[in-house]
């Protein structure tokens, strides 16, 4: 399918408005060549004719026809800028939820800056083609055919020998639009780079200053917003070599027409009227030759949005948001059979490396392990955020690749560890999960991520609105409030990611206490660093890159002086000989 049959898709539900407006630009089309023939009228029949009496009713109708192709021609822009509009509409909201369907890996792989110059910038450039360019080809196609057909009947000589010009600016346009095409890609290219770059300085703003780095990003910036500079010289300069050409054989026209017409004239094969009318009617012949450079240059930029438009549409989520068409409430036993993984962009280098263990409702699973071991990875795994490269996860027995997506999904909260807060209230924070839950249970939830007491401390309480339009949080207040959004969608599993990283011990302990009798039917994942947050999981996972090296019970894992007891030793400030397992347990 190509861009125009693609684009097509979405304009036409508009189908009966685009009629009406191409019926509009025939009419004005056809009534544009009355007012030149009506001056010839003029010409001949009142100034040489005499026939002084024509004189009003033939300007009354010219008046009179201006003013409703006026009328007509507004009516028309105005329906090609909705047809536009509403297209548009179709479009982001096509792309948005495409948005929404794609998955980590493409996420991984595509920057925010780009993706938002294909929902800023390119949807833009489709829009104007939509509701300006389309027209306005319709416009110059139509008023030179006219030109020509009309132009022929009035002395088809002179019409051949200036519509002789035409194949060069067909060349021209043709050379232009080659050359065009991939100057358009790149700026295009060079623009989403820049926006990465300016969406990254925002995103890092304090970084940069504590760093004391403004310079450099300064100058980063200053390398990619030349290089944007640079990619649209380079496309101005494509059009300064062919529109001066363009504008000079469409400017050759009047000379030919006034130098042969005049001839014709002089030697009685014409009548001056019709010269008046034949002049009357090339800039229908002049004007969509001087568009063409124009039209042409929009027509790439189109090309060039909709490759990356079309693009991102037809991007594939390897594992797509299925939709269930009934809820079902899992149980929750989590198993891992044998499971590797390894990321898409690097195959060869497994990321987990055949995990196994078993976890049901109301059990708690710890995982521990240096950084970069693999906990995340595993936990993405039972939510289907990746699939394994080999074995199975099962939840309740089944694999996790038969669940639809968001079926399981609704079954799972996580906190993740990079806390992301949307810029709203809190209590509509707390209830993105389940937007069903009112106040009181909502406030229960924070009371048991130890959240209540400094939400209910602000001036405007649950109604805060944090973020970017409101008040800032600590890092353990965040931590707490996206627990508290977790607690609330009583998700069957539960997934903490360092939760309470940011959080003192004791308030860690308290939180831990008033989790216990939230999570007796869950089945709940604990990543963590301290062993302090894991030692009463009913099992420990023991991870080195990518491995479980060790697992079982606080106890049993101690009583194997391995790694985590070496673990263990060190949180505590003892060294190995020193420590008797059995003691702390
Ligand atoms: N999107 C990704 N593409 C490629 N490699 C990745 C990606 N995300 C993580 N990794 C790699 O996978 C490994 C495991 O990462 P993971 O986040 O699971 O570790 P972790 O144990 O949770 O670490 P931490 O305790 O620091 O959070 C790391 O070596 C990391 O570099």
């Amino acid at each position: 399918m190509n861009h125009y049959q693609w684009i097509w898709r979405y304009a036409r539900a508009y189908k009966s408005k685009s009629l009406l407006a191409l019926l509009f630009i025939f009419l004005n089309a056809l009534l544009i060549i009355v007012n030149p023939l009506l001056a010839g009228e003029l010409v001949d029949k009142v100034i040489d004719g005499g026939q002084d009496d024509l004189l009003v009713p033939i300007l009354a109708l010219m008046i009179g026809i201006t003013l409703f192709r006026t009328t007509i021609r507004y009516s028309y822009q105005m329906l090609f800028e909705r047809i536009g509009q509403n297209s548009l509409f179709a479009l982001r909201q096509d792309m948005y939820r495409k948005l929404q369907e794609l998955d980590f890996d493409f996420f991984n792989h595509t920057r925010v800056g780009d993706i938002m110059a294909r929902m800023t910038g390119d949807t833009d450039a489709i829009r104007h083609f939509v509701s300006w360019v389309t027209y306005n080809i319709l416009e110059s196609i139509l008023w030179f055919v006219m030109a020509v057909a009309v132009m022929g009947t009035i002395h088809l000589p002179l019409m051949l020998s200036l519509v002789a010009v035409t194949p060069i600016i067909f060349i021209l346009t043709q050379k232009m639009s080659r050359k065009a095409f991939p100057l358009f890609f790149q700026i295009r290219e060079s623009f989403s780079r820049l926006n990465s770059m300016v969406e990254e300085n925002i995103g890092g703003n304090r970084i940069v200053k504590a760093f004391a780095r403004e310079d450099h990003e300064i100058e980063k910036f200053t390398k990619h917003n030349e290089d944007f500079k640079r990619r649209n010289l380079d496309s101005a300069a494509v059009s300064r070599t062919y529109l001066p050409w363009l504008d000079g054989f469409a400017g050759t026209l009047n000379a030919i027409a006034l130098v042969l017409g005049g001839l014709y004239v002089i030697r009685g094969e014409m009548s001056m009227g019709d010269l008046v009318a034949f002049n009357g009617f090339l800039w229908m012949l002049n004007m969509p030759m001087r568009m063409s450079g124009w039209l042409i240059n929009d027509v790439q930029r189109f090309s060039a949005a909709c490759v990356k438009i079309r693009d991102m549409l037809d991007t594939e989520a390897r594992i797509p948001i299925t939709a269930a068409e009934e809820q079902l409430r899992i149980k929750g036993t989590v198993t891992f059979d044998d499971v590797s993984f390894a990321f898409s962009d690097d195959l060869g280098t497994d990321i987990l490396s055949h995990v196994s263990f078993t976890v049901g409702p109301g059990q708690t699973l710890g995982i521990l392990g240096e950084t970069g071991s693999g906990k995340t990875t595993l936990v993405n795994l039972v939510g289907r955020f990746y699939d394994p490269t080999s074995g199975a996860v099962l939840i309740d027995g089944k694999n996790a690749k038969n669940y639809p997506v968001r079926q399981l999904r609704e079954n799972i909260a996580m906190v993740m560890q990079d806390v992301f807060l949307f810029s709203d209230t809190i209590e509509d924070n707390i209830a993105f999960g389940n937007p069903q839950v009112d106040r009181s249970y909502i406030q229960q939830m924070a009371r048991i991520a130890d959240a209540d007491g400094f939400i209910t401390s602000m001036p405007q309480g649950y109604a805060t609105i944090i973020g970017e339009r409101g008040v800032g949080l600590s890092g353990g207040q965040k931590q707490r409030i996206s627990l508290a959004r977790a607690l609330a969608k009583d998700p069957a599993i539960l997934i903490l990611d360092d939760t309470t990283s940011a959080v003192d011990m004791e308030t860690e302990s308290k939180i831990q206490q008033e989790l216990l009798g939230l999570t007796e039917n869950k089945t709940t994942f604990i990543i963590a660093h301290r062993i302090s947050s894991v030692r009463d999981a009913d099992l420990i996972l023991m991870m080195e890159k990518g491995q479980v090296v060790e697992q079982g019970t606080h106890a049993e894992l101690l009583a194997k002086r391995g790694k985590y007891y070496d673990v263990y030793c060190k949180q505590l400030g003892l060294t190995g000989g020193e420590a008797n397992g059995t003691q702390y347990v």
